[in-house]
């Protein structure tokens, strides 16, 4: 099979506090309808096959159970994962202030500076709809946090359908834009190996 023809696989992993929403965000963009109910998550996994610039993705998208800050980070959620999404609830400040918390348990495992990774803020529909609780966590405050770490950044709400495809097409977007990267690194900072081709290694 000629290397073109072999189906690019990403695993994506889905992480946050308890209850911000990441079932319902990855059952909306699987499934197309909304979960009312709470379930806590023990592990599910999905698949679905994406199109970013015009090539075909078979993705694998992990959705895990709720993290808080004394959960000890499960390897399973960084190795072989190519892409993150951290989601908190624009309606809740612990569970934003939690993102920052699971992305440095990341790097720290990771050992790199940074990774691919979408930063979410869920239920924007609950802002306006007293007497549910509503937004603590401004957008600019979001965009800040993304920025900080160089992540992507978007709000959602799963029970409306607003921006919850764009979530998976940023994670790849970012996925993609560092594998093209690592292929446009200099030849100084390459092994003997790969010097004369001018390439480093990719994701395939
Ligand atoms: N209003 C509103 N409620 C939401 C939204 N997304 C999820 N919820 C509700 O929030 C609750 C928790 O949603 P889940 O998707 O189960 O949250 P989770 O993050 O997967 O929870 P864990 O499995 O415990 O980690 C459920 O009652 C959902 O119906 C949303 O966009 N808007």
């Amino acid at each position: 099979m000629p290397p073109s023809a072999v189906p690019k696989r990403r695993k994506i992993v889905v992480l946050g506090s308890r209850s911000v929403g990441k079932s319902s965000l990855v059952v909306q963009f699987i499934e197309n309808h909304f979960v009312d109910a709470y379930y806590p998550t023990i592990e599910s996994i999905f698949q679905k096959t994406l199109k970013y610039n015009g090539v075909e993705f078979e993705c694998e998208i992990i959705d895990t159970a709720g993290q808080d800050e004394f959960s000890i980070f499960n390897s399973k959620h960084a190795i072989g994962i190519h892409g993150y999404v951290l989601v908190y609830s624009v309606a809740s400040r612990n569970s934003f202030n939690m993102v920052q918390t699971v992305y440095d348990k990341i790097i720290d495992f990771c050992g790199t500076q940074d990774v691919p990774c979408v930063i979410v803020g869920s239920k924007t529909d609950l802002q306006s709809s007293s007497p549910v609780p509503s937004r603590q966590v401004e957008p600019s405050e979001g965009e800040r946090l993304a920025q900080q770490n160089h992540a992507a950044w978007v709000e959602t709400s799963a029970k409306n359908n607003t921006n919850v495809d764009q979530v998976f097409e940023l994670c790849l977007a970012e996925i993609e834009k560092r594998s093209e990267r690592n292929l446009l690194v200099p030849p100084s900072s390459t092994t003997a190996a790969t010097k004369d081709k001018g390439y480093s290694c990719c994701i395939m």
